[in-house]
């Protein structure tokens, strides 16, 4: 036997033990997690066991910790996954989402919740609103912004008539692939299917690849792929997710025009979410429609020294809300510069609404 056959051996001896350490700390883990939901139902009855603000500090702290050579942000999803199962032991999350399945919003709901969440598909945005209302799921995961193509505008029109809360948000990195399927003549693609949205992100590469193929706008990327399987001459553009659940293949790899292609994601509930240390707000306030507003609407941001990460305007729908705002910041409701400034833009707007206090979206 050479030398590294033996180094070989001893460096499996080596990790089999190690695995048998890990192996018992997880176990010994999710005894603990037991014991805490069992602490929790014996001070409520209804509680819930999921705590965003918590499982935020985890995995903070697990990111602040690892010394590598894993990356910290693989380190936190190998201990996303283990909280997650932990959590499923007690109390299985169930989660809507905006589908079909395969979309990028089932992806952002399993990247949150881990992949031991149940997840359920919805046909559209005010259907994953409802499902959290009327309490058949714990949350929902709805997509509000895009870095390329902006707003998701019917997901904050649907928070104006509902009132639902804001537990948590999730960033997800989009990349679009161009699919076919076995069966396509890849040579003759006349017809490429995708959400309006994908076609906004992969603008210039079609215009560059496929100036003449006729495009096609569909509800959803996952239902553009389902369309390709059953066409010769048709392509989809669809994530990794929606490629694996039709079994279709790859002509062209991450062919959105930004690198940077995100999208981000809120998770919504029906709970009041404590501070984790870092958190965002996000509020609609609506304004009268008097010179000044903006100004005066902004003001006590400034003020008090409050960093905004998005401001948006949305017609109003009646009569009295002339201006609605949608503006998210950093800070958590329940502290005091925050309650402060809120306390502020209520005596000079016509309505505010906290939509939630939540932590900063952590992977
Ligand atoms: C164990 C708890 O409950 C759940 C499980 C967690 C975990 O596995 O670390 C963290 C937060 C909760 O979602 C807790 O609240 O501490």
């Amino acid at each position: 036997m050479s030398d590294t056959s033996i180094n070989l051996d001893e460096l499996r001896q080596r990790i089999d033990q190690l695995d048998s350490d890990i192996l018992n700390l997880i176990s010994e883990r999710a005894n603990c997690a037991q014991q805490v939901a069992h602490v929790k139902l014996a001070e409520d009855k209804d509680a819930v066991f999921y705590r965003p603000e918590r499982e935020a500090q985890v995995l903070r702290r697990i990111m602040a910790l690892n010394k590598g050579p894993l990356d910290s942000e693989e380190m936190a999803r190998l201990f996303r996954e283990i909280m997650s199962a932990c959590l499923a032991l007690e109390q299985p999350i169930k989660v809507a989402y905006l589908g079909p399945e395969g979309t990028f919003t089932q992806q952002a709901a399993l990247k949150h919740f881990g992949e031991s969440a149940v997840s359920l598909p919805m046909a559209a945005i005010d259907e994953v609103f409802r499902e959290v209302e009327a309490g058949a799921v714990h949350y929902g995961v709805v997509p509000v912004e895009n870095s390329t193509e902006g707003v998701v505008n019917h997901t904050l029109d649907t928070f104006m008539d509902s009132s639902i809360k804001i537990c948590g948000e999730v960033v997800l990195r989009i990349h679009h692939h161009l699919l076919v399927s076995e069966t396509t003549r890849r040579d003759k693609v006349s017809r490429i299917y995708s959400h309006p949205q994908s076609f906004g992100q992969c603008r210039k590469w079609l215009d560059a690849h496929y100036p003449h193929a006729e495009r096609v706008p569909v509800s959803s990327n996952a239902e553009a792929a389902k369309l390709v399987k059953t066409e010769w001459h048709s392509a989809a553009i669809a994530g990794d997710m929606a490629a694996k659940l039709y079994g279709l293949e790859h002509i062209a790899e991450k062919i959105e025009d930004r690198p940077d292609n995100s999208t981000r994601f809120l998770i919504i509930g029906n709970q009041d979410v404590p501070m984790a240390g870092e958190d965002k707000t996000s509020i609609v306030v609506a304004m009268r429609n008097q010179p000044g507003t903006l100004h005066a609407l902004l003001e006590p941001f400034h003020r008090h020294q409050i960093d905004l990460t998005r401001l948006e305007t949305r017609p109003s729908r009646t009569g009295v809300w002339n201006y609605v705002f949608f503006i998210d910041f950093k800070g958590h409701r329940d502290e005091p510069r925050v309650a402060a400034v809120l306390e502020e833009v209520r005596l000079r707007a016509a309505d505010l609404r906290v939509l939630g206090s939540y932590p900063i979206g952590v992977l």
